[in-house]
């Protein structure tokens, strides 16, 4: 395929090296300093860049007829108009708050969880994430897909980065220097705890699962999220 790389930072450095292992050519690549660019010959576009550029990028792949995928993150506001948009051109667009396989089962294995602890109300639910410093957005995306996955099963209403009230997950996202990605989820009550946890070493699993949901679309129409390449239901 010929993949454009709308933005060539950490996350995009990281795809174009998967993507030529994998056999992909990688034909344009935008940063902050790009002017103008032309999407022609483009086969499927990859979206890493920054919350305020997401939609921006996304809307004018979908206006070209060139499916995309985006990872950015901090810019779901208009995740709808984004759908409706790629509807109303029948265009191909997905997004994933994390690209990575193991943080997609880690998705499905807390939405268990949580309906496992839904009638115990004894134990009390928080959550880490931990970033390196350069990070943009708080909380990160991938956690705030693990609170909706919580508040999907159990009677929590929202999530806060601020001290939880009743039916409020609250969320800590902590900085520290090279961290590539670490959520951890934990249900306390007085006499135990219940920790699940999900560590990336590196940025290659984010890469690669972008690079893989970019091989999933470029040859459909419609709206896909990371459940469609993994055939979860
Ligand atoms: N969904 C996932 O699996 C993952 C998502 N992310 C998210 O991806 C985004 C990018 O992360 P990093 O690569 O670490 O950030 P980064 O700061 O290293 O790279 C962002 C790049 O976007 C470029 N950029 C600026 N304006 C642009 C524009 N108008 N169009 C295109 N590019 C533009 C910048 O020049 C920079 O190179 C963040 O929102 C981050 O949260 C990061 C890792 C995994
Ligand atoms: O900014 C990052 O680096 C990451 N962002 C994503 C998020 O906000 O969840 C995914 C991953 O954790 C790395």
């Amino acid at each position: 395929m010929n993949i454009a790389l709308l933005g060539y930072g950490k996350m995009g450095k990281a795809i174009e090296k998967i993507a030529v292992d994998r056999g992909h050519q990688i034909i344009l690549k935008v940063s902050s300093t790009t002017e103008n660019f032309s999407l022609d010959a483009i086969d499927v576009a990859i979206d890493f860049s920054l919350p305020t550029t997401a939609v921006a990028n996304i809307s004018e792949c979908i206006k070209n007829n060139v499916p995309v995928i985006s990872g950015t993150t901090g810019w779901l506001d208009h995740y709808q108009d984004i759908v409706s948009l790629c509807h109303a051109e029948q265009g191909t667009f997905l997004y994933a708050s994390n690209f990575s396989l193991g943080v997609n089962i880690f998705f499905e294995l807390n939405k268990t969880l949580a309906k496992l602890l839904k009638g115990l109300p004894q134990y009390n639910v928080s959550m880490e994430e931990i970033h390196h410093t350069q990070k943009l957005d708080a909380p990160s995306g991938t956690a705030i897909t693990l609170a909706e996955g919580i508040i999907e099963a159990t009677d929590y209403k929202n999530w806060t980065l601020d001290a939880p009230k009743q039916n409020e997950i609250g969320i800590l996202a902590t900085r520290i220097e090279n961290v590539p990605g670490t959520h951890e989820i934990n249900y306390d009550s007085e006499v135990d705890s219940i920790q699940i946890k999900h560590t990336a070493h590196s940025r290659e699993g984010f890469a690669l699962g972008a690079v893989i949901a970019a091989e999933y679309v470029h040859d459909k129409k419609g709206v896909f999220t990371m459940k469609d390449v993994l055939n979860i239901s």
